[in-house]
């Protein structure tokens, strides 16, 4: 079977007369039903990687295949078409509606996608809204909520609407680590009973240890990867990175609290 994600020696780069390789002829696969963390120093390319797979940005070269077949952004509405009802976003900005309450950002994407969902699907969403804490909320509009509840919104509709790949770019970054690990149960969740494929963009080795695979990314490249990723282990790679960066990331790690590295480094030279 085809993979959920495929990238082949993707690149992009900014800049005009300095040139900046953002992304650096990266090449993976991420079989469906599975949920990967990409880690790495500021500026390493992971925003890039999460917008050039998710088609929201264009890369100079290679190729990205989504289920099989290529996405093609040359046409942007045919882009959004692809897009819709396969792949999900929870962004630092939130992208909920100010004008609609909870539960109607919630419903939105199926409404757009044109379909309806089912009572067993509101059912779940309304349990999914009362797991993270929101229960009492539903009729509560965007500007009445907290960031961090904001946040648990979008991850709540990203979670309900079920797309076959869902893109999370420092989905817990607001929230405190107990809803974080919530939030990260929950995604976890969806991934085994649904075989959503989740693509997570984090500084946090607590979250990525949720993840099946950590890929770090360093200077625009996969430098390294790490299967059945345990905190402790995630936040010493880190750490082997540039010294400034490495400070920021054992702070990071300083609730890093259980397991050893189970890092499988295909790469024996420094990262950066
Ligand atoms: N639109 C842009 N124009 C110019 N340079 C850009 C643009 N987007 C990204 N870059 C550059 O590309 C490199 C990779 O950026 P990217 O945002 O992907 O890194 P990141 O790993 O997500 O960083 P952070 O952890 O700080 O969010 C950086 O050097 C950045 O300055």
């Amino acid at each position: 079977m085809e993979d959920a994600l495929r990238l082949e020696s993707v690149s992009k780069t900014f800049g005009d007369q300095v040139k900046v390789a953002a992304l650096d002829q990266v090449s993976l696969g991420l079989p469906y039903g599975t949920f990967t963390a990409v880690m790495g120093p500021s500026g390493s390319g992971k925003s890039t990687l999460l917008n050039c797979a998710s088609g929201l940005e264009r890369p100079d070269f290679g190729r990205v295949l989504i289920g099989g077949q290529e996405l093609d952004t040359s046409d942007e509405t045919a882009a959004t078409r692809f897009r819709r009802g396969r792949i999900g976003f929870v962004f630092q900005a939130f992208n909920l509606l100010p004008t609609l309450t909870v539960w109607q950002n919630v419903l939105l994407p199926a409404r757009i996608a044109g379909t309806s969902l089912s009572r067993e699907d509101k059912n779940r969403a309304r349990l999914l809204l009362d797991r993270v804490g929101l229960g009492d909320r539903l009729n509560h509009r965007p500007a009445e909520l907290s960031g961090g509840q904001q946040q648990r919104v979008a991850i709540a509709r990203a979670i309900v609407n079920r797309p076959a790949l869902l893109f999370a770019d420092e989905p817990t970054g607001a929230l405190d680590s107990v809803r974080a690990a919530e939030v990260l149960m929950l995604i976890g969740e969806s991934v085994r009973e649904f075989g959503q494929t989740v693509v997570m963009v984090t500084h946090d080795p607590v979250a990525a240890a949720y993840a099946d695979r950590v890929l770090f990314l360093a200077d625009g490249r996969i430098v390294d990867e790490m299967r059945a990723p345990q905190a402790a282990g995630v936040a010493a790679r880190m750490a082997a990175f540039r010294p400034t960066e490495a400070a920021a990331h054992v702070a990071d790690a300083a609730h890093a609290t259980h397991g050893t590295s189970t890092a499988t480094s295909r790469f024996s030279g420094k990262a950066a």
